[in-house]
């Protein structure tokens, strides 16, 4: 159990490479938080500075409150997993999972006692006698975060510990990560390039690129509220649509305009534009796949588009259309909506309208890249 807080953290690795700006975040006791980016963002090399694995250049690290900035590794009573698990291959599984407890010298029937507990919740119990080359993937993995486990570490970090593994074991493993999150009463930090590991596992999630933090918040908060055309990007899958459109203040209120097709904002947008005193100006209107409604006729508040490609995923339709000014927009349709007839007709080449309620609207701004109302 400990909070973890980070001050002005900053890595500047000997090339002068700035790989981490200015950190800062509080992690609270038990939390789990996942650090999330695409390849570079230096969400390693943030959780390596935690770990102690990395000298941190400026700023401050505490554990619990206390600064632990030039602490040793083993003195900052941490466990962590890696990507590559490195079990000893001429050990078995048990002394694998022992080993850091025998260096303590701890007594060998505690040992035993932390060694099958971990086994038991991790069901690698029938295991324990094995060498490590006779696991699968998933179960090496699970015996590796065994012998993070049993060292009851105040802080559990995990450095993408599931991206050896092929997608059906991942999903498995991630579902065991939230149960054993559940029965250890610890805090996590969870490294990942993946946003949906991101955002089935965190109760906050820190979204990097470039070595700094774009967004903090709850998984629903940053897909609800992201604060930049980045954010919006990255979160969700198939991703947020982008497209050119035209904010005009009018009397009555805002109004997006898209190729001469107004849609109205309500009443919120309109006093948070009002409020930061946002007037008419071209704007990236963003709307995910799933919040876009298709219509088969033109009608009031329509855009018309051609589709491009139809990809049958089962239970729905991914459409990739492109608007009238070539916008390329995909749309998630549940095919059960559908009849027979109006799936027949979303073919290449076909006209297709789509809408969009205020509600899922993000209106940003094309020079700052940030949202005009969430940031
Ligand atoms: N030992 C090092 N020496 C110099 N530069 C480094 C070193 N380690 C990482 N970097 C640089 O620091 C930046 C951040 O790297 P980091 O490994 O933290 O990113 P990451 O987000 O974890 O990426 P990935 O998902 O690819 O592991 C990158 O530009 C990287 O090239």
């Amino acid at each position: 159990m400990a909070s973890v807080k980070l001050t002005d953290v900053k890595k500047i690795y000997d090339n002068k490479v700035t790989a981490v700006h200015d950190f800062n975040l509080e992690i609270a006791d038990k939390e789990f938080v996942v650090f999330v980016g695409p390849s570079g963002c230096g969400k390693s090399t943030t959780l390596r500075m935690i770990a102690g694995l990395e000298d941190i250049s400026e700023g401050t690290l505490e554990i619990d409150g206390e600064v632990v900035n030039d602490l040793q590794p083993k003195d900052r009573n941490i466990a962590m997993v890696f990507q590559n698990y490195a079990l000893y291959p001429h050990m078995t599984v048990y002394d694998n999972i022992a080993f850091s407890l025998r260096l303590k010298k701890m007594p060998e029937d505690e040992i035993y006692e932390r060694v099958t507990n971990a086994a038991q919740i991790l069901g690698i119990t029938e295991y324990l006698t094995r060498k490590p080359r006779a696991l699968s993937g998933g179960q090496r993995q699970r015996v590796a975060i065994g012998r993070a486990m049993v060292r009851n570490a105040k802080v559990f970090l995990m450095d993408e510990p599931l991206s050896n593994l092929d997608a059906k074991l991942r999903n498995q493993m991630r579902a065991e990560i939230i149960l054993l999150r559940q029965k250890l009463d610890t805090t996590f930090i969870y490294v990942t390039h993946d946003q949906t590991e991101a955002m089935t596992l965190g109760d906050r999630i820190v979204i990097m690129k470039d070595g700094f933090i774009e967004q903090v918040g709850t998984p629903q908060e940053v897909f609800d509220t992201p604060v930049n055309l980045f954010v919006a990007g990255f979160i969700g899958s198939p991703q947020m649509n982008f497209l050119k459109a035209n904010l005009e203040k009018a009397a009555g209120g805002y109004v997006v305009d898209i190729l001469g097709v107004k849609l109205p904002l309500n009443e919120e947008q309109n006093a948070v534009l009002e409020q930061k005193g946002v007037g008419s100006q071209e704007i990236i209107l963003g709307v995910r796949p799933e919040h876009t409604a298709v219509l088969f006729d033109n009608a009031e508040g329509a855009i018309e588009c051609t589709i491009d490609v139809n990809e049958m995923m089962g239970s729905e339709l991914h459409l990739h259309l492109s608007s009238q000014n070539n916008d390329k927009i995909i749309v998630r349709l549940p095919t059960v909506d559908l009849t027979k007839e109006q799936r027949e007709s979303l073919t290449f080449g076909n006209k297709l309208y789509i809408t969009f309620p205020a509600k899922v609207m993000h209106l940003f701004d094309p020079a700052t890249e940030k949202s005009l109302i969430d940031a």
